[in-house]
């Protein structure tokens, strides 16, 4: 037991205190704290994330349970992350080409900012280094190590250092970006609302399953905008800072260990060499790459003291009595790295062979049942976005091995690798993380899937033309009457999707893998 600042913490440190607080009274630590940062940055305790148990939290999280981030939603995902994954390897193989090392860290949090912002509105955001900047910012401030979080009694703490006011300051520039997102996507959904598609949940982004159960009404709690907005944030928050720190613990902790990342990169190329790309239903076969993401959930679980808690009635764990109001984090941190639980030579050690079959952790899993390693929590309040998450992991984890041998320029051991952490409620690696990639797979041009048929066609290349609300409208008419622009074995320059996903239309064009294109001029003809 703590005291941090006037708030009494109780910190978890062991296996079984945790199996005690997340499930044998797992209802009496289901709240979350909310500091007087967290109470701004979150509209006064909305959405899912730091809302306080009650009837609203759980609408909300029956919701993203069984609306928005079921297995079904996240497969109907899965053109957008193999879009998005293309372009991120087209930029690294630019890069490789000229010789040149790679931000890896800002390319993963782009990736995963642009895959997020697609599935949830259906397109990319222009605003979208902003919008990452004050997420980053968003993820410091609530730490709570803030003077007005550590003394919420004092009216002096809370005017020092400025955090409330940052907050503040964060909360309105995202609403502000959100507002007009939502906008824009409520004036496509109405201008496309006379064709084919709309309304008839296919295709669905995660904006239009929220505004389709605000229509629906018959729920106990108004699902109103503010609410919307806040559970959007919530995906964002949750989603792109978690996914992109694991993806980059990932690489760093292969560049300081050369014989699992050998391991792991000659296990993709041999999967996938057939194919030329990494698909994402073929990822089951991979069984290293499984046990190294296992193993970086363990030494570097993106949120190490999980998300506070708060006990709401007068409890006992292991034998001491722990007050209702107490905060309670569990360090995941330090249970993931306890030689208790992690036998068999340093638990400091990156051995993904630990969980390999015959070995003593090799039962031990991420899912909420093994208190030992809880990258995701546990209990009613365990992190809902798992598969959403893992999936984002997986796919650009082995498409960046399948295509690249890396490596860190100036590191000349790579035992000396820096892997130093940076500070806020996610554990980030604090330096950058510039690695230098050399191209061993070409990166095709662009991929293209057709779900329709359930076959692959692998075109020369796709263009995604965003179509103004007018020429939307009669391309809808026009999709409904002519069944011809569907062609399933398009040639280049033929339409390949009949019903436009999110107001854009994908063409094939002939395009040479070297070559770099500027510009691409499709004219739409209303009326065939
Ligand atoms: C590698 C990826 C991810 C990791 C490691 C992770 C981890 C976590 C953890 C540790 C919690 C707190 C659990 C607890 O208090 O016991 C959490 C909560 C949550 N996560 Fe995730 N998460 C990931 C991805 C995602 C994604 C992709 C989404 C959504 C798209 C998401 C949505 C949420 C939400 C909404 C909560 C709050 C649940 C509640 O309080 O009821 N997460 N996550």
């Amino acid at each position: 037991m703590l005291r941090l600042g006037e708030v009494p913490t109780l910190v978890v440190s062991s296996r079984d205190a945790a199996r005690e607080v997340m499930r044998a009274h797992d209802a009496a630590f289901a709240s979350r704290p909310l500091s007087a940062t967290v109470r701004v940055l979150t509209s006064g305790g909305r959405g899912i994330i730091f809302a306080p148990y009650g009837g609203s939290w759980r609408q909300l999280r029956k919701i993203a349970v069984t609306e928005l981030l079921t297995a079904r939603r996240v497969a109907s995902f899965r053109a957008i992350r193999e879009e998005e994954v293309g372009a991120m390897l087209r930029a690294v193989a630019a890069a490789a080409a000229a010789g040149r090392a790679v931000e890896l860290r800002a390319a993963l949090s782009a990736l995963v900012a642009d895959t997020t912002v697609r599935a949830v509105m259906g397109d990319r955001c222009k605003d979208r280094d902003v919008f990452l900047h004050k997420l980053q910012r968003t993820i410091e401030l609530s730490a709570g190590f803030n003077p007005a979080d550590l003394w919420p009694s004092s009216r002096l703490a809370g005017r020092l250092g400025g955090a409330v006011r940052e907050a503040e300051e964060c909360h309105d520039t995202v609403f502000g970006i959100l507002d007009g997102i939502i906008q824009e996507h409520m004036e496509r959904t109405t201008s496309s609302s006379c064709g084919a598609g709309a309304g008839d949940g296919d295709g669905e982004d995660l904006l239009d399953v929220l505004l389709r159960i605000q229509k629906e009404g018959r729920l106990e709690f108004p699902l109103d905008m503010l609410a919307i907005k806040q559970v959007i944030f919530d995906i964002f928050g949750a989603g792109s800072e978690t996914s992109a720190t694991t993806l980059e613990w990932v690489m760093a902790e292969l560049i300081r260990n050369p014989k699992a990342m050998h391991k792991a990169t000659a296990e993709v190329r041999r999967a996938f060499a057939a194919d030329g790309v990494v698909s994402e239903s073929a990822l089951g076969k991979l069984h290293y790459l499984h046990l190294v993401i296992r193993e970086t959930f363990r030494l570097h679980t993106p949120l190490p003291l999980l998300l506070p808690r708060e006990c709401r009635e007068p409890c006992r764990v292991l034998g001491y009595d722990v007050p209702r109001g107490t905060q309670v984090l569990v360090n995941v941190w330090a249970i993931g790295r306890d030689e208790r639980y992690w036998p068999g030579g340093s638990p400091e050690e990156f051995r993904p062979e630990r969980f390999d079959d015959g070995e003593a952790a090799a039962a031990v899993d991420f899912r909420g049942a093994d208190f030992e390693l809880l990258p995701f929590g546990a209990g009613r309040r365990m992190c809902p976005g798992l598969a959403f998450g893992l999936a984002n992991v997986e796919l650009a984890l082995a498409s960046l091995l399948f295509h690249f041998d890396w490596e860190a320029p100036d590191v000349a051991d790579p035992a000396e690798f820096d892997m130093t952490e940076g500070f806020g409620i996610t554990a980030r690696r604090k330096a950058n993380l510039l690695l230098r990639p050399t191209l061993r797979v070409p990166v095709l041009a662009q991929g293209y899937v057709d779900y329709r048929n359930k076959e692959k066609v692998m075109e020369p290349s796709c263009a995604c033309i965003p179509l103004g609300s007018s020429q939307l409208k009669w391309y809808r008419r026009l999709a409904n009457v002519s069944s011809t622009l569907a062609r399933p074995n398009a040639m280049p320059g033929h339409i390949l999707r009949p019903a436009p996903n999110g107001g854009k239309l994908q063409v094939a064009f002939p395009l040479d893998p070297q070559e770099h294109v500027e510009q691409v001029v499709v004219v739409v003809v209303a009326g065939g």
